[in-house]
């Protein structure tokens, strides 16, 4: 499988108030095409930084260490056209004042050369494979009109829509309720391999995480704890602070994530 990114030696410290903060320090890893790679780590870990890093969405004036490559371009990577952005709030990158079907098309406009026609025809599509009841009349819908888990599918539908080699989902699915949440998380898989996308899914939930994640990688004050298969993570972790997260998980009346095997 080849490799999608490298992430090497990667620092980020935020400068403001005359001081700077380091937040994520020395994070090498890789991500291979296909690939499903979990970040997940506390609040405050530097999960959501790393996300901006990758998509060279830091605030003017971080500093960055070290280096994100991207070996299959030969270019630098464009958002919206090589990556895509899921957000926690969908409000954060859908417009109240434009209808659905112009958003999405637009992208398609913007990063395919669609005519406005073919955008919307592809928009159109998009809306239906991230099964939008009615993409039709959605087209013509505002945000506001939508629910909360039907706006995060059209929010995907928009990352998507230039089909891009990496969709980073950062707390995609945290706002939403249990079901709805394991419908996302369901979209975003089957979405992932038919494209052949590789999918970088933040969260702070390693249960949600093991779900989806071919591997999990663990992130602590801004390092990279531990990472490896996700069977491997949950089953056997080697690292006491994810050890510790896995027990943090396991209330009473929560189920065992680990498989039956493993707890005989
Ligand atoms: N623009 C900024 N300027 C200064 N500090 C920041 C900025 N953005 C984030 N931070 C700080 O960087 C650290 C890492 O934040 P980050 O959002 O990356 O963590 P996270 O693991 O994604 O947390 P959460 O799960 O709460 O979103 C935190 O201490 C945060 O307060």
């Amino acid at each position: 499988m080849s490799v999608r990114l490298t992430v090497e030696k990667l620092g980020v410290s935020y400068r403001g108030d005359g001081r700077e903060t380091e937040v994520l320090k020395d994070v090498s890893f890789e991500l291979r095409a296909g690939e499903r790679l979990a970040i997940i780590g506390e609040s405050g870990s530097g999960k959501s930084t790393l996300a901006l890093a990758i998509a060279g969405l830091l605030p003017p004036g971080s500093r960055v260490d070290g280096d994100v490559r991207w070996p299959e371009l030969e270019r630098r990577p464009v958002n919206g056209r090589d990556l895509g952005f899921v957000f926690q709030d969908p409000s954060s990158s859908l417009n109240p004042v434009l209808t659905i079907g112009e958003q999405i098309a637009e992208v398609a406009r913007a990063h395919l050369g669609r005519s406005w026609r073919e955008a919307y025809e592809h928009a159109e599509m998009l809306l239906g494979r991230v099964h939008l009841p009615d993409p039709a009349s959605a087209l013509r819908a505002f945000p506001h009109q939508l629910s909360g888990g039907q706006r995060q599918r059209v929010a995907i539908a928009e990352a998507i829509a230039a089909r891009p080699g990496l969709l980073i989902a950062d707390e995609a699915t945290s706002a939403l309720d249990t079901i709805v949440q394991a419908e996302i998380v369901r979209l975003l898989e089957e979405l992932v391999a038919e494209d052949g996308m590789s999918l970088l899914f933040i969260s702070h939930d390693i249960a949600l995480a093991s779900q989806i994640a071919d591997r999990i990688a663990v992130f602590r004050h801004g390092r990279l704890v531990e990472i490896g298969d996700a069977g491997q993570i949950v089953d056997a972790p080697r690292e006491a602070y994810t050890k510790s997260l896995l027990a943090a998980h396991m209330g009473l009346d929560t189920p065992s994530l680990l498989a039956p095997e493993a707890v005989a």
